[in-house]
């Protein structure tokens, strides 16, 4: 069993050595003919505008329409994220391409920017739920993006109070109005629609393997009752936590 990872730009390296770490081969995707050889796709994350731009050089949006429309399993984390969302805000001047079929509003760098992103301990209890481990997850967000609403048919898989997080941008709407409930005002960061996951933050770039485990038993392949090749070890020796300080940057 392979899963396709979309190879434009980004982090599609270390989604295929988190897959790897899993036992499962994951193989890079860059055209559109290769979308034929894998039943599922990870589009990792990156910088949207330039993937959408790479995607468009290279002809690739029918076919990744078709594929999501199809309902094979996609998983998008952050730039992803962005990808797959109907509908996108604060984006570039002109606007950008995407594939579209995850039923939700995402607002691109709603964190602010580069040096405002941050590292948090994420509660997750639909994914403890079948993935064991701890309650919480440290999630990684590099200039993310947020949702900020869904469709009926989404499933909110995990939300942040805005009061957790310390380097909101000041500019933003949300933390400009002054109300007594602002400290409970929460985003949407991860989602599931069908056959759809997305995450506004990056598990390719931690130790946890739950992300990658669930969205694995998303495939019609390996599917919820089958355990042997998905380890829901969260520690893996092999792989060094690190501070974002070493991540790329990401615009
Ligand atoms: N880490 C990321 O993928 C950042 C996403 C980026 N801000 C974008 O709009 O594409």
């Amino acid at each position: 069993m392979v899963v396709g990872v979309l190879a434009l730009q980004g982090s599609f390296n270390e989604h295929i050595a988190a897959l790897k770490r899993l036992g499962v081969k994951g193989v890079e995707v860059r055209k559109p003919e290769q979308l034929q050889n894998v039943s599922s796709l990870i589009i990792p994350g990156g910088e949207s505008t330039t993937m959408a731009k790479l995607a468009e050089l290279h002809n690739l949006f029918p076919a990744l329409r078709e594929f999501v429309q199809l309902g094979k399993p996609v998983w998008g984390t952050c730039a992803g994220l962005i990808f797959l969302a109907n509908k996108a805000t604060g984006q570039k001047t002109g606007g950008q391409e995407l594939i579209g079929g995850l039923d939700c509003t995402v607002h691109r760098n709603f964190f602010g920017s580069q040096i405002q992103s941050f590292e948090t301990e994420l509660p997750i209890p639909q994914i403890v739920a079948k993935e064991g481990g701890p309650p919480s997850f440290r999630a990684v967000f590099i200039r993310a993006p947020a949702i900020l609403d869904v469709g009926p048919d989404v499933e909110v898989l995990a939300d942040i109070p805005l009061s957790a997080v310390e380097t909101i941008n000041s500019n933003h709407a949300i933390q400009k109005e002054e109300d007594s409930t602002e400290s409970q005002k929460k985003v949407i960061v991860a989602v599931k629609q069908g056959n759809l996951l997305a995450t506004a933050f990056h598990p390719e770039l931690t130790a946890d393997t739950r992300w990658h485990s669930y969205f694995l038993k998303m495939l019609p392949e390996i599917g919820e009752g089958t355990s042997a090749i998905i380890s829901t070890s969260t520690t893996d020796q092999s792989f060094t936590e690190r501070s974002i300080i070493d991540f790329p940057i990401y615009q």
